[in-house]
């Protein structure tokens, strides 16, 4: 691949949003200059951020944008001013959902990885744990959050509707990922009790005909929500939709370490969008707490979709280096923890020197504090 001139969209959003998604960028500006390609960045508003100067959550100036870039990047939208006011009529998440509506990202991708060298101070059990690695397809533009909505004085509703095909093209992408990993895949439902789990079973069931290398498992969700933690090694890839996506994918994050490790792509009918699976973690703004992991390895997920594997590799090299040398954000390493922009830079710092640059303790002093 030779260089590359991209057109990435930034909404930094809210809380730790702008934080994380800060970080990334840095990665990406030590990608460029080590590898010589042109990004450019497009800063835009989107959240309650956007809400607060617009009264729009998704601005059209903001979709605009979206529609435009080679790739989104995202940090996070939300704000407790919103999530404790039930009555509000304009919404932070009603623009992320909009704006994943509007470039039709159907699928969206979350690969969860135990390290390794995490699991000395993970709460379960290392033999439980240890290797595990999975991918989740979580369906992202269907399914109840998507469905009709209603409210009386004294019940309200949400549906949950899916048609064959937002299940087939979904299911296309799980099984393809299936075929180049361990060929194995389980779709998660509740297929005893909701008719659209119904669907996506029998659904699933013909797409695996085009995909006899495939093994495939059924669980209903609750009992994937326990095996998940008891046995996560028998997953390699689920598909599943929407929310149960959503809730297992969080659930799925303890195996890693953390919700601040796990980043996710989403892809579908237009440009890509690539974010960390956690919310904005109101609690933490400000603070240089927040974990950047998440968020700079969904920079790397957006290097391979731009086909720069080697580029993505580098990224995950240089995280591996942060995560063995324990240069950690504290909710991973209490005794001695360093800030957001620090694991920021230092990983930043990998990523033009070399990961093996950087074991010896002045050079890590020196990637601690590498602006960009
Ligand atoms: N894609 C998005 O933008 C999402 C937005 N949200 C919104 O975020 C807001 C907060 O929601 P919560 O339920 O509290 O979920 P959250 O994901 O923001 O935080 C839940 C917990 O996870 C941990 N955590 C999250 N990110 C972390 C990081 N980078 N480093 C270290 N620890 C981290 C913290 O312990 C935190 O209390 C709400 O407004 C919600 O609607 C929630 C999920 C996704
Ligand atoms: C607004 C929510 C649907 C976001 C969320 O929890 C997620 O995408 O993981
Ligand atoms: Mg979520």
């Amino acid at each position: 691949m030779g260089i590359l001139t991209k057109h990435i969209a930034v909404l930094p959003g809210d809380g730790i949003g702008p934080e994380v998604c800060n970080e990334a960028v840095k990665v990406l500006k030590a990608i460029s200059e080590r590898f010589g390609h042109q990004f450019e960045f497009n800063t835009k508003l989107m959240g309650a951020c956007a809400i607060d100067a617009t009264g729009d959550p998704l601005p059209e100036d903001t979709l605009d944008a979206c529609f435009d870039a080679d790739a989104v990047l995202m940090g996070a939208i939300g704000d407790p001013k919103y999530d404790n006011n039930p009555g509000a009529k304009v919404r932070p998440e009603q623009g992320l959902l909009r704006l994943r509506k509007s470039l039709g990202l159907f699928a969206n991708i979350r690969p969860v990885t135990a390290y390794d060298a995490l699991l000395e101070h993970s709460p379960l059990k290392r033999d439980r744990v240890e290797g595990a690695d999975m991918l989740i397809f979580r369906e992202l533009t269907g399914g109840i959050y998507f469905g009709e909505k209603g409210r009386t004085e004294d019940s309200a509703y949400d549906h949950c509707t899916y048609s064959r095909e937002e299940i087939e093209r979904v299911a296309h992408l799980a099984f393809q990922a299936a075929s180049a990993r361990t060929g194995k895949l389980t779709l998660v439902d509740k297929a005893n009790v909701l008719e659209t789990s119904r669907l996506w079973r029998e659904v699933v069931q013909e797409v695996a005909k085009g995909y006899e290398q495939v093994k495939v498992d059924y669980l209903f969700v609750d009992n994937a929500a326990m095996q998940l933690i008891l046995n996560p090694k028998q997953f390699d890839v689920m598909l599943t939709e929407n929310m149960f996506g959503d809730i297992l994918s969080d659930e799925a994050s303890v195996l890693a370490g953390s919700l601040g490790l796990l980043p996710s792509a989403s892809v579908g009918e237009r440009t890509a969008l690539f974010e960390p699976i956690h919310g904005s973690y109101p609690q933490a703004k400000g603070k240089g707490i927040a974990n950047p992991i998440a968020s700079i390895l969904s920079a790397a997920m957006l290097l391979e979709h731009f086909g720069l594997q080697q580029e993505a590799s580098v990224v995950k090299d240089a995280v591996q280096n942060a995560i063995d040398h324990q240069i950690l954000t504290p909710e991973l390493n209490k005794e001695s923890s360093y800030t957001t922009e620090q694991v920021g830079s230092y990983i930043a710092y990998c990523v033009l020197e070399g990961a093996e640059a950087l074991p010896h303790k002045s050079n890590i002093e020196v990637g601690l504090s590498t602006i960009i």
